[in-house]
């Protein structure tokens, strides 16, 4: 049997991936036509990469269909409702840091907190009739940090990408979002609440609780834990 490794498919996690685990004398390489999502692995014995998205990663490590993946915090979190019971974290990358965030537009001059926010959202409803709308891909993280907050009158509008452009194109009021350098954020006139910080993420290698692990797994994983150091 193979230890079956998953890594993202594209973009600048699979990129630094692949150089962290070159750093540690493991080749992965995609092979095959640009298009075609099939991989290798050099410098490790029964161990297959398998290439796919990393918003798909935690949920295949939790079926048990990978013994390994990379994926940020963010993804394991908001995915896996008992993250601890279907994953352990075997190390922090060192990249792909990236803060989820609420956000509200810079001319909110006197919202700065979560609890600004909460009476916000009670004038908003009365004034418009509808609920104030946050716009992300974060669902289960971000009602959970409203919830410890005491937010209560919003609304959650999905929105998987360019979640920023919500606000000017008037989807949405507000956003939960992930932020790295703030550029984003910036250029969408949008700021960060002081206490709207909900999680700090990180590409970090994970390893599967739910996954066969036969004697051959066991031997390959030893391996790649003594080549961590
Ligand atoms: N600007 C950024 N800087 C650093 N890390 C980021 C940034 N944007 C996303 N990430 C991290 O990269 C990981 C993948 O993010 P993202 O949701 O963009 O995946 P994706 O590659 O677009 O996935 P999919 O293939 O499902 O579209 C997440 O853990 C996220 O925290
Ligand atoms: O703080 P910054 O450095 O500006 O990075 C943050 C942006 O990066 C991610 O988007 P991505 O590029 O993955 O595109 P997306 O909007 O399609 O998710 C994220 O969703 C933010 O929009």
């Amino acid at each position: 049997m193979t230890l079956k490794l998953g890594v993202p498919s594209k973009g600048r996690l699979m990129e630094k991936t692949f150089d962290w685990f070159a750093a540690r004398g493991i080749t992965l390489t995609r092979t095959g036509s640009d298009r075609e999502y099939a991989g290798a692995v050099e410098g490790i014995e029964g161990v297959a990469l398998v290439l796919l998205s990393a918003g798909e990663i935690p949920r295949e490590l939790a079926a048990g269909r990978l013994h390994m993946g990379v994926t940020g915090t963010d993804l394991v979190h908001e995915r896996l409702p008992i993250w601890e019971h279907q994953v352990e974290e075997v190390e922090a990358m060192g990249f792909g840091h990236a803060d989820l965030v609420i956000a509200v537009p810079n001319a909110w001059v006197d919202v700065d907190t979560l609890g600004d926010l909460d009476s916000v959202a009670a004038q908003f409803r009365a004034h418009h009739g509808h609920r104030l709308r946050i716009a992300t891909k974060y669902h289960r993280l971000v009602r959970e940090a409203l919830r410890d907050a005491g937010v209560a009158d919003y609304a959650l509008v999905d929105s998987q990408g360019a979640t920023e452009g919500t606000v000017a194109n008037e989807t949405a009021e507000a956003i939960a979002d992930i932020t790295s350098s703030g550029e984003t954020l910036r250029a969408n006139h949008l700021k960060i609440l002081s206490d709207g910080l909900i999680l700090r993420s990180e590409a970090t290698l994970w390893r599967s609780r739910k996954a066969e692990w036969g004697r051959a797994e066991d031997a390959s994983l030893a391996t790649i834990l003594k080549r961590l150091g």
